[in-house]
């Protein structure tokens, strides 16, 4: 039995008070006691520039970092899509929930839309994965940047930059918004950003271990954890956090196997470097590496440098 109450930090969005949220009562089940502690980030505060321009390390988890670090809060909620794949020294992630379906969808505030390869709307989204995505199997499609929380970016939508925004099903619904779902993107092409649909606690790594331990048994979802650890091994091994347009997405196959495919969508569509691969479940990290390491060596590197430039 923990008696203290666990300090939450949580970023101010909806989305994040959402998983926060989600987070408490998972913990209150668990007889825990539990508050939030509200937390602006770089990525809140700067929404006039492009995340692959402020350089996205960091951007949203740096100021809860610091909270853990000095005891402001005992665990930190982030989107695990979210999550830089190197955490320093001091800080770990201690527990993943049960993972949300995560492809991606087109939400408009528009009906009838037809949406297929030669139809030229304007549809809005920041990620470099899926601009990359979209120039492949839209190409008539323009793109439009669009940053800011799911409400400012449909609120932007309304106001006539784009006919459709392309976000991930998770938040959409995690926000109730799945009447404004167009069009379902399918993962085998369409394939997610490494941790997408899960929401993952982070800890320092000084955390009271029986504190740990509770808070991973009231959370934890062993399956998910499996694979989405094994997307952050790929992850790091390309260096890369959601500025790069990296995929990666592990799947339970049996009982006892995952698959996993990864890659990068090169900007300029044709050909995608994606590699895919059934395994022992517990080989699952050193295959996301794996992955990572055919990646770069198949032109990856150079994609990368190039982006970087
Ligand atoms: N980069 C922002 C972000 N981080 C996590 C989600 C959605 C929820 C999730 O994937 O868990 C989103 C919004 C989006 O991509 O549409």
């Amino acid at each position: 039995m923990i008696e203290r109450t666990i300090k939450i930090g949580t970023r101010k969005s909806k989305l994040a008070l959402w998983q926060a949220e989600h987070v408490k009562s998972l913990l209150e089940q668990n007889n825990m006691n539990a508050e939030l502690v509200l937390i602006e980030t770089k990525g809140d505060k700067i929404l006039d520039r492009s995340l692959s321009k402020i350089g996205s390390k960091g951007v949203f988890t740096e100021e809860l970092e610091e909270q853990l670090r000095n005891g402001g809060i005992d665990i930190a909620v982030h989107s695990a899509k979210d999550m830089q794949a190197s955490l320093g020294d001091d800080f770990e992630l201690i527990a993943f929930t049960d993972r949300e379906e995560c492809h991606d969808v087109f939400v408009s505030h528009k009906s009838g839309l037809t949406i297929d390869q030669n139809t030229d709307i304007v549809i809005g989204t920041s990620s470099v994965r899926r601009v990359a995505m979209l120039k492949k199997y839209y190409p008539k499609a323009k793109i439009v940047d669009v940053r800011g929380n799911l409400q400012t970016r449909i609120k932007k939508m309304e106001d006539g930059l784009c006919d459709v925004l392309m976000l991930a099903y998770a938040g959409v619904h995690r926000m109730g918004y799945n009447n404004m779902i167009v069009h379902e993107l399918p993962v085998d092409t369409f394939t997610p950003a490494t941790g997408q649909g899960c929401v993952a606690i982070e800890a320092s790594t000084g955390l009271a271990v029986e504190v740990k331990d509770a808070i991973r048994s009231a959370i934890n979802n062993e399956k998910t954890e499996t694979c989405v650890r094994a997307e952050r091994a790929f992850l790091k091994e390309l260096q890369g956090g959601c500025s790069i347009p990296a995929f990666c997405l592990a799947k339970w196959a049996s009982k006892s196997e995952i698959t996993i495919t990864g890659g990068l969508a090169k900007p300029d569509g044709l050909p995608q470097l994606r590699y895919t691969y059934t395994v022992p479940a517990i080989e699952a990290n050193e295959t996301g590496t794996k992955i990572a390491k055919e990646t770069l060596a198949n032109g990856g590197a150079e994609l990368l440098a190039q982006l970087k430039n």
